[in-house]
């Protein structure tokens, strides 16, 4: 799979969130993250459908919901009407982790499965053949701009393991503290998604930030 970059709208503009989206895409970012967060199972609150919807039809950039909420079997039919194409909920907040997968498929959108720095890696032993791809948190969930956890690289290599393993083959994304430092690293280590925010839209200018990490990922493509 050819490598995608996903801009986090959390570190975006609210103010001119067109401003800073179209430059960003317009410089090659495939994917617009959105952080979804209910205050419960992370302590921050963020945005709802509306944001999807707002975005849908103007851009043809695939929208991946990021959700951070506990009980994420309640918000798929609305993040899915709203034009979600990814949904990505946590193993640690989905009791029927497995009916939740199947009813973003239901949905129309590609379900994933994202894991926080804290729990083992062979929590996803049972899901890997239902996800599209497992979104690898590289900080804990709740903030944008936080430091990446070094950890993040040994957890890659057991995740590459668990899929190799299997018989399906999700893509791989990566969450939290990506820059230009580490993201040839991170693209090396088997990731195929990177989401970014403050190295996105922390800058001033969007569209060159995307370009500069993109072209670390050229640069580290073997
Ligand atoms: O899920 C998230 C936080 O819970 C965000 O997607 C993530 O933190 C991106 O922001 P940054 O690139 O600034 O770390
Ligand atoms: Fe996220």
């Amino acid at each position: 799979m050819k490598f995608k970059l996903a801009p986090s709208l959390l570190a975006a503009d609210f103010w001119n969130l067109e401003k800073a989206i179209l430059p960003a895409v317009e410089a090659g970012a495939d994917v617009l993250h959105i952080d979804v967060m209910d205050g419960h199972f992370v302590p921050n609150l963020t945005m709802g459908p509306i944001v999807p919807k707002a975005l849908a039809g103007k851009t043809d950039a695939i929208l991946d919901v990021h959700l951070m909420v506990t009980n994420p079997e309640n918000f798929i039919t609305d993040f899915a009407k709203a034009g979600a194409h990814w949904i990505s909920f946590h193993v640690e907040a989905a009791t029927h982790a497995h009916r939740v997968s199947q009813q973003i498929r239901d949905a129309g959108c590609k379900p994933g499965i994202a894991i926080n720095p804290g729990t083992p890696i062979a929590h996803l032993e049972a899901m890997i053949d239902h996800v599209d791809f497992v979104l690898l948190m590289s900080v804990n969930p709740g903030f944008g701009g936080q430091k990446f956890i070094e950890a993040t690289y040994q957890r890659l290599a057991q995740l590459n393991a668990l899929i190799e393993k299997s018989d399906n083959t999700p893509f791989i994304q990566v969450d939290g503290g990506v820059g230009v430092a580490n993201i040839g690293r991170l693209y090396q280590a088997g990731v195929r998604c990177a989401v970014a925010g403050s190295s996105v839209f922390g800058k001033g200018d969007p569209g060159q930030a995307v370009r500069e990490l993109l072209a670390e990922v050229e640069k580290h493509d073997a």
